[in-house]
């Protein structure tokens, strides 16, 4: 019975509460961003994933939040698609292999590339490092180092470490969290410093 009443209390108050976010995830091909999308989805990890062609589009509710996701394909020639997926969104998550250190000043460029367009100024950023399950990732400081992250002034930034394979259950709440100004909640800082998200394991 208790089970029951805290359905409709969820319902009810969904009803009232409920608000909507819509984030586009970009970044370079490989970096995860399908994973990551899947995991906080369906809470499905999976080693099989084919990469992107073009976007996917993936809308989910939690609680009062729905989410509408753009996951957009991140080989070269689908990167002049970013701006358009990204334009009018609430959140920009931009996904990086916090362990293919060569790729960083690729991923650097891309990003910087896409905040420059005139459309997108203002829209908040979501950094994840992902893959901080494997050896050589780097943490959270060196992504905002390398990534030039504290250049960015016209918008709120924030970047975390992240593994998606067992670490889906806070994405969630991190994302809304980051979400919190377009939530009409507290608002984030700059850069702020940031939990880095470990495994539960
Ligand atoms: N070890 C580890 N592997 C990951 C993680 N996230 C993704 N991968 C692997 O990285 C590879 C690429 O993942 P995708 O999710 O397809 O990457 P993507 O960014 O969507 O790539 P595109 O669609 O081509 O832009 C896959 O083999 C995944 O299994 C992670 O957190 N840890
Ligand atoms: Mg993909």
């Amino acid at each position: 019975m208790p089970g029951f009443f805290t359905s409709i209390f969820q319902w009810i108050s969904g009803l009232f509460f409920s608000k909507q976010a819509e984030i586009a995830v970009v970044g370079l091909q490989a970096s995860g961003k399908t994973s990551f999308v899947n995991v906080i989805t369906s809470g499905q990890w999976s080693e099989d994933v084919v990469p992107t062609i073009a976007f996917n589009f993936r809308k989910i509710r939690k609680g009062n939040v729905t989410m509408k996701i753009w996951d957009v394909a991140g080989q070269p020639k689908f990167r002049s698609m970013w701006e358009r997926y990204c334009n009018g969104v609430d959140a920009i998550v931009f996904v990086v292999d916090s362990v293919d250190h060569d790729k960083f000043n690729t991923a650097r460029f891309e990003l910087h590339q896409l905040l420059g367009q005139p459309t997108l100024v203002g829209v908040p950023l979501l950094v994840l490092g992902n893959k901080n399950d494997l050896d050589g990732h780097v943490p959270v400081k060196e992504l905002i180092r390398n990534l030039e992250l504290d250049k960015i002034s016209d918008r709120p930034v924030s970047c975390y470490s992240v593994w998606p394979t067992f670490s889906h259950r806070r994405l969630f709440p991190c994302l809304c969290f980051d979400l919190a100004p377009v939530l009409d909640e507290e608002p984030t800082q700059l850069v702020r410093e940031p939990p880095v998200i470990t495994p539960q394991l």
